[in-house]
Order: C-alpha cells, then sequence, then structure tokens
C-alpha cells in the first residue's frame, strides 16, 4: 500500500494518532462507480423484471404448468440480477433459500414440502443485496416449449446448480450439462454455481473425492461438447454448517460492482488499525459481502457469524423498549467480545444493513481510539458509495419519467401499453 495514503497511521511513535494525509476517497469512489455504471446499464438492457407469474393446473397434464407474463416496467431501472437455484428434487435447493435468508433453523428444513412452482423472492427488501432469488421446483421441466427459458436467463446474474452428495450424482449431472449449455446459449454472462451439498454426511476423504470427481466429469462433459470456455465453481456445502453462507457469500460478492471499491477500503482500514481481519457482513442474511485480502480462515468467519447472532439475539431481548417499539441493529449498536486466546472481535454497524465485523489482536485493541477514528473515515467512505449510487439511480428514474410522460420509451420506439 502506498505509505502516503491513509487517515491515520498507526505509528509506533509515542503519538499514536500521528495524523497524516487523508485518504483520497473521492478518487477511489469515482473509479468504483464509473464500473458501477457500465456494469448497471449494460445489466439494465437485459434485466426486464417479471412482475407477474401464474401457476396453473391442467387435468391434462400431471405436471403444473408454468406460465410467465411479461408485465416489466420497461422504465426500470433498479438492477436486480436473477439468483436461480436449481438442480433435481430434493437435493437441497428451499433448504438453503431458507436458511440463507430466513433464518430458518436446519432441523426445521425435514418439514419442508416439495416445491411445486417458482418461488421467486425479492431479497433486497430485507438486506443490503439486491437480487431476486428464484428457487426451481426440482421436477420442473423447463424445456417444455411453453417455458420462456430464454427470458429467464437472459435477466440472471448467477445460477446455482445444487447437487445431493449424498446421493447418486448421476442423473444430476447430466441435469447440469443440460441446464448450463442451455443458458450460456441465451446468456454468456451467468456465472455458474454449483454447490455440493448435504456434504455433512460425507467424511473428509470422501468429501475432497466427491469434489474431484464432480468435478472432473462435469468438465469432461463440457469438453466433449465444446464447451471448454464455461466455467463452474464448485463448492461444498451443508446448511448444518457455516459452509453454506460462506459459498452464498462468494456467489454474492460476484454480482456486486462496488466490490473492489469495498475491498480496497478493507484493506486500508485494516492496515491503518492494526487489525487482523474485517468482514462487511449483511446482517439479514450474515452473508459478507467484502472482506480484505488476507486469506479467509473458516473459523474466524464462523466466529464473526456467530458474533452477529449474539449481539441481534441480545439486543432483541434487552434493547427493545418495553412496549416493543425500537430495532434490534441501529447506529447504536457495536460490541466487543473478548475471547480467551487474546483476540477480540469488534462489531460495528455500517448501515441499516451492513456491520462490520473485525477480529484484532487485544495489544493492538489497546489503540481503539485510532481504530474508532478510522472506523469513522471508513463508515463515512461507505456511505458516499452508496449514497452516490442511489443519485444516479433517482435521476434515471426522474429522467425516464419525464419521457413515460411525453409517451415514449427509453430508446426512443413508441410505448406499448399491456
Ligand atoms: N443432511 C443434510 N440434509 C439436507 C441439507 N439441505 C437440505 N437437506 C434435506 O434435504 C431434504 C430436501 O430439501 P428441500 O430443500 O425440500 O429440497 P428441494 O431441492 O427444494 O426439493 P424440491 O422442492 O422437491 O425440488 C430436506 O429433508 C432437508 O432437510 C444438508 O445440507 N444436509
Amino acid at each position: 500500500m502506498d505509505p502516503g495514503v491513509g487517515n491515520i497511521r498507526q505509528e509506533k511513535s509515542k503519538q499514536p494518532y500521528a495524523y497524516q494525509k487523508r485518504l483520497p476517497l473521492g478518487l477511489e469512489f469515482l473509479t468504483g462507480l464509473l464500473a458501477l455504471e457500465c456494469v448497471s446499464s449494460s445489466i439494465d438492457q437485459k434485466c426486464k423484471g417479471l412482475q407477474i407469474m401464474m401457476q396453473i393446473e391442467s387435468n391434462q397434464r400431471p405436471l403444473p404448468k408454468t406460465i410467465i407474463l411479461d408485465f416489466s416496467d420497461p422504465f426500470s431501472t433498479e438492477v436486480k440480477p436473477r439468483v436461480l437455484l436449481m438442480g433435481l428434487r430434493r437435493s437441497g435447493k428451499s433448504s438453503i433459500q431458507k436458511v440463507v435468508f430466513h433464518k430458518m433453523s436446519p432441523n426445521e428444513t425435514l418439514f419442508l414440502e416439495s416445491t411445486n412452482k417458482i418461488c421467486r423472492e425479492d431479497v433486497s427488501n430485507s438486506s443490503f443485496v439486491n437480487f431476486q432469488i428464484w428457487d426451481f421446483p426440482g421436477q420442473i421441466d423447463f424445456f417444455d416449449p411453453t417455458f420462456d427459458y430464454e427470458m429467464i436467463f437472459r435477466g440472471t446474474g448467477a445460477l446455482i446448480f445444487v447437487i445431493d452428495s449424498q446421493d447418486d450424482y448421476m442423473e444430476a449431472l447430466a441435469r447440469l450439462h443440460l441446464t448450463v449449455t442451455r443458458a450460456y446459449k441465451v446468456n454468456t454472462d451467468i456465472n455458474f454455481e454449483v454447490f455440493i451439498h448435504k456434504v455433512d454426511g460425507l467424511s473428509d476423504d470422501h468429501k475432497i473425492e466427491t469434489q474431484r470427481d464432480i468435478h472432473q466429469r462435469a468438465n469432461d462433459d463440457l469438453a466433449d461438447a465444446g464447451l471448454e470456455k464455461i466455467h463452474l465453481s464448485f463448492y461444498l456445502t451443508s446448511i448444518y454448517d457455516h459452509s453454506i453462507f460462506e459459498a452464498f457469500s462468494k456467489v454474492v460478492q460476484k454480482l456486486i460492482p462496488q466490490l473492489p471499491t469495498l475491498e480496497n477500503l478493507l484493506n486500508i482500514f485494516i492496515s491503518n488499525s492494526g487489525i487482523e481481519k474485517a468482514f462487511l457482513f449483511d446482517v439479514v442474511s450474515k452473508i459478507y459481502i467484502a472482506t480484505d485480502s488476507t486469506p479467509v480462515d473458516m473459523q474466524t468467519y464462523e466466529l464473526c457469524c456467530d458474533m452477529i447472532d449474539v449481539v441481534i439475539d441480545i439486543s432483541c431481548i434487552y434493547g427493545l423498549k418495553e412496549d416493543g417499539a425500537g430495532t434490534p441493529y441501529d447506529k447504536e449498536s457495536t460490541a466487543i467480545i473478548k475471547l480467551n486466546n487474546t483476540t477480540v472481535l469488534y462489531l460495528k454497524e455500517v448501515t441499516k444493513f451492513l456491520a462490520l465485523v473485525c477480529f484484532v489482536r487485544e495489544e493492538s485493541f489497546e489503540r481503539k481510539g485510532l481504530i474508532d477514528y478510522n472506523f469513522h473515515c471508513f463508515r463515512k467512505a461507505i456511505h458516499e458509495v452508496f449514497e452516490v449510487r442511489m443519485k444516479v439511480v433517482k435521476s434515471r428514474k426522474v429522467q425516464n419519467r419525464l419521457q413515460k410522460k411525453k409517451g415514449a420509451t427509453p430508446n426512443g420506439t413508441p410505448r406499448v401499453l399491456l
């Protein structure tokens, strides 16, 4: 890192809060936002969000038929990439969604009924991450000619294919191949993510062997079809530990255009504050949307996740008013947990949905004033990143509304009223 860049640097001198040059935040943000806008507009062209889906049960056909009506707002400028959850029946798709986004306990998923229609959920209402998650029924024949897979894949940011590792996975691999090749034909920008799921039932050796085998076979199938250029990412997951949150974090991070800016800010923050590791968490889902560039150690991540649970639980019990008013997570939210191995976990509110959780050595934590001052700069920077984004989105909306009044679509073609 450029030694001249930094708000307050931690010096070994007697003056711990030695003030140095301020961070050139404006420049950092500008770079990030230019990239963001570029990505947004390209996705925008593709994302004409679906608004209504109808399920019709037909007597002649054993399977429910899905008709998708596109009542998308042609003036909508909000970018909400889709994350699709696909895979064979009972592979664990709904369980993943419920555990990650609805805080369902893993044992409760035993009672989940089979999904018989596409369940679409807007994750952005309750959390920082801004996407729609679509849970597909395992039995759906999405290559049915009436099923508009082209339109579905066109607005898709990530396709998560779930494989039950405790089951015979040959059929799942064939289905994976079919799904990926179809989707790639429609949209080459989709991130293909393969969750080798339910690994809690496998020994460590068996996990590695299964991952190697699935990786090899899936890539061989693509190579045989002349599609080596399709990249599949593999994750070993289970709802019974933190692996599902970690995998989802990585999937979601690929969809956040501001990621390089966030990582850069975290790197600057930790190196100037003597912090070992820092995660920027989405509080509701416990997905980490960014971390600094030091490697992620699973145990550290688990401790940070647990800390969020503890803080929210305690806050729900003791933080709310007697009449239940207030919110368990707000601007005042902060927590310090000292562990018995001379490390400290430090949590601070960043935005309504985000928390910074840091792993700090006890001796570095003695300079809490320094950490807090740097955190103040970091928080301000994060707010600036998202304020500018909001302004751009708002001004686009105003522009589009004006165009709408004139009766033209954003690209000038006559508007078709549905
Ligand atoms: N051992 C284990 N079981 C899991 C895991 N995830 C899900 N399950 C179980 O797998 C079963 C099927 O899960 P669902 O989430 O309903 O599967 P689905 O893919 O949504 O099924 P369909 O709706 O039929 O497509 C449930 O009994 C879950 O409890 C996991 O990580 N480990």
